[in-house]
């Protein structure tokens, strides 16, 4: 433990800010960074310049969205920009994908929003289940079962997601039937406008 945030950054050659948005004037305002450190931030939607404002240093500054997934080491890494000791610390973590500009990296960061969104998806599929009276701890595991099945699918990267869709689909079957009638164009279009909002704010 060290006594005080600058005593950490005086300790450390590569620097990791994880604090929420939020709390960085307080945990930053006034930390003397020197320029040979190298300075990565985890914070969502604070840009480069903003956090160069913050810290008044010339040290290269890194963004890098690292998820969850990076405690079973796969957790592919957004970095921007680009710098071989930030890449090379989240290269054994399940990949890095370092893109060229914070435009692109806020395109990522967008995308990243939507996990939780996910997971509602099928607290929401197991909440219907039970409504219809099913017990719900066979809801619950059934749904796990049926996505996990998703998910083992994912790894086969030969196929595009729209082919691996038409696989799991019987013309006019079931699938179809909620793809087209839920997941119509209706749906499909605010999904996109929530998310050209978010890109729009992390801008
Ligand atoms: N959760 C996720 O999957 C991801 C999160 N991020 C980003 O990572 C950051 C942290 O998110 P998350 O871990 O979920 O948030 P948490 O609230 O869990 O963690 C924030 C941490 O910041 C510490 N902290 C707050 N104020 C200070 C301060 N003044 N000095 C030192 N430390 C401080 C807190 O310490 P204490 O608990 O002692 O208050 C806490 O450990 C955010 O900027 C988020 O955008 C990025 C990618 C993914
Ligand atoms: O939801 C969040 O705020 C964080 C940022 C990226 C992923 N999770």
């Amino acid at each position: 433990m060290c006594a005080s945030n600058q005593d950490v950054v005086n300790r450390s050659d590569v620097v990791i800010i994880a604090v929420r948005p939020q709390d960085r004037h307080e945990a930053l305002t006034g930390l003397r960074v020197d320029d040979g450190k190298i300075v990565v931030s985890l914070m969502g939607g604070v840009a480069n310049d903003d956090l160069r404002r913050t810290l008044a240093t010339a040290a290269p500054l890194v963004r890098a969205i690292p998820l969850p997934a990076i405690h079973e080491r796969r957790s592919v890494t957004v970095t921007c920009p680009s710098h071989p000791v930030v890449d090379a610390l989240f290269e054994p973590l399940g990949g890095v994908l370092p893109v060229a500009d914070e435009a692109a990296f806020n395109v990522f960061s967008a995308l990243t929003a939507t996990l939780t969104s996910h997971y509602w998806y099928l607290a929401t599929l197991t909440s219907w289940a039970t409504g219809h009276g099913m017990a719900p701890e066979d809801a619950d595991r059934y749904v796990r079962g049926l996505f996990q099945g998703v998910g083992r699918s994912l790894s086969d990267e030969s196929r595009p997601l729209d082919r691996l869709a038409a696989a799991h689909e019987t013309p006019n079957g079931l699938n179809h039937r909620i793809r087209t009638t839920w997941f119509d164009q209706a749906n499909s279009d605010a999904l996109r406008a929530a998310l050209d909002a978010l890109l729009a704010d992390l801008r």
